[in-house]
């Protein structure tokens, strides 16, 4: 038998029902584990069958929990991909696409509210319909193609009702509301005082499935094919339109697209463990009113989180003009007082202009680098590097993703060593991981920007005059925090 180059043999020769009960074994041993560690704290797992809600996840979010929860998904995906016939595999992932509109449809079609208003008992398509103008008919299929992949049930023929996941589609509103608000205002206004998730789920399945479509294109086209432009991207060909992104979402009719996205970055801290930004970097330990610059930091939600922790440490939130409107009033809202103490200060700033501030203790850069391509990120970073001092710490903080093969070269840097999962697992954690190399094709497709592996922001700061001193990563999470000092 001849065995192709790289399979993570057991053994020299695989066996590979040897590799079904390796990959069993491990999901059986990550379930112990998640029993023993909950049962010590008097937790319970949360059920698949209840609704969502952050205190409820509290569970999953315990770190030895959330890492065995990750071995089960790279395992089962993997033993799905062992077991099923390679023809079966490849067809149903070539046709995936049909889930994510789904998805977006049943969003926009505000089938979680109804379902929600309906109770545990479900409601009929025809019902669940009126909750928008949409044909139930088309509507069954939709819903039944995302309740076979687990997210919302089908409980009778044609009764859907909500299961875990489908409820984190929820934006709690009324489906009158919502009726009332799609005939008079923007459908963006749907995501405003929410969770974000559903606005996450709208930003995925419009702007970014609608790109997709065109990335074959994009990467083929001659003219596309190599380039480093923001401007030159599948969101180009697939929008008919010569802006980059974020100019783009400020022309006039994607309104609701531009709110959308802002509520996106507000509801993407919910990812992560709440306050995962305090972590891996000594916040506690930068003298009193040291300055914090979150540079495009959007509305500061991230800051907001390090203001109300570390209050010893003033802010300057940096952005352009409409985030920088919208910011206002999101700290209005939520922390009044944050700025007219001056604690706080939002700043409208381009982030290819030179830094306006130059005694910042650290300049974080949270999901802004991955926005950009390589040629861009370096502008961004000198800039910063110019208005450095030479106490002032980089804060990247970003989806490092791993090759999908073992690679030790720079494991050298503190912090960098990863735990290497056990065998036959991939050294990335396959599927557990897989959300952040789809991010990556998204930011290809939009922004012409990338997820990056620690070698490619290290030869960015490298290049930029900053040196890598330390990471912060955790197994199951990819974000992870690259800290730098000016080298
Ligand atoms: C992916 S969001 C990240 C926001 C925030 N750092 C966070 O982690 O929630 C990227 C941010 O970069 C901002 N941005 C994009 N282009 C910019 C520019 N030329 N100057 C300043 N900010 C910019 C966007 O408005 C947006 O708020």
């Amino acid at each position: 038998m001849i065995w192709l180059a790289g399979s993570p043999a057991l053994s020299d020769t695989p066996d590979p029902l040897a590799e079904l009960e390796a990959l069993s074994k491990i999901i059986q041993d990550s379930i112990e584990s998640i029993k023993s560690s909950l049962s010590s704290k008097n937790m319970d797992f949360p059920s698949p069958y209840t609704p969502m809600s952050l205190e409820s996840e509290a569970a999953r979010m315990q770190p030895e929990v959330d890492q065995a929860c990750a071995m089960i998904t790279a395992a089962a995906y993997q033993l799905i991909s062992d077991v099923r016939s390679p023809m079966l595999t490849i067809v149903t992932v070539a046709t995936q696409y049909a889930l994510s509109a789904s998805l977006g449809i049943a969003t926009a079609a505000n089938v979680p509210e109804a379902l929600r208003e309906a109770g545990p008992k479900g409601a009929h398509v025809v019902e669940i319909a009126k909750a928008s103008s949409i044909d139930p008919t088309k509507l069954s299929r939709v819903l039944r193609v995302l309740a076979t992949n687990h997210i919302f049930l089908e409980v009778a023929p044609d009764v859907f009702a909500h299961n875990r996941i489908s409820s984190c589609l929820d934006t709690g509103k009324s489906v009158e509301t919502l009726l009332a608000s799609a005939t008079t205002i923007s459908p963006g206004t749907k995501h405003v005082n929410t969770t974000g998730i559903a606005a996450g789920i709208g930003h995925c399945t419009d702007e970014a499935l609608k790109s997709a479509a065109y990335l074959q294109d994009a990467l083929l086209d001659p003219a596309f094919a190599c380039s480093q432009e923001p401007t030159e991207t599948a969101r180009n060909l697939a929008f008919e339109t010569n802006t980059a992104m974020f100019e783009w979402l400020e022309k006039e009719g994607n309104e609701h697209r531009l709110l959308r996205f802002g509520i996106t970055m507000e509801g993407a801290k919910q990812a992560s463990p709440p306050n995962a930004i305090m972590e891996g970097f000594d916040w506690q330990g930068l003298k009193k009113n040291s300055l914090v610059v979150d540079v495009g930091g959007g509305i500061g939600a991230q800051s907001m989180t390090l203001v109300q922790h570390f209050p010893h440490l003033r802010f300057v939130i940096q952005d352009r003009e409409s985030t920088v409107e919208e910011a206002i009033q999101f700290w209005d809202r939520q922390l009044p007082g944050a700025r007219s103490t001056g604690k706080v200060v939002l700043q409208i700033h381009d982030l290819f202009a030179p830094q306006p501030v130059c005694d910042a203790a650290v300049y974080l850069l949270r999901n802004i680098i991955h926005d950009w391509p390589d040629k861009y990120c370096l502008q961004i970073l000198r800039h910063l590097r110019k208005a450095a001092t030479s106490d002032t710490r980089l804060v990247i903080v970003d989806s490092l993703v791993s090759y999908a093969c073992e690679d030790r070269s720079l494991e050298g840097i503190l912090g960098a060593r990863r735990v290497v999962p056990p065998k036959p697992l991939l050294s990335n954690m396959g599927h557990a991981a897989a959300a952040s190399y789809f991010t990556d094709i998204q930011m290809m497709e939009l922004l012409n920007g990338k997820e990056r592996t620690l070698k490619e922001i290290k030869d960015l700061m490298e290049a930029s005059g900053w040196k890598v001193v330390q990471i912060h990563q955790s197994l199951a999470f990819s974000t992870a925090k690259v800290i730098g000092t000016p080298a």
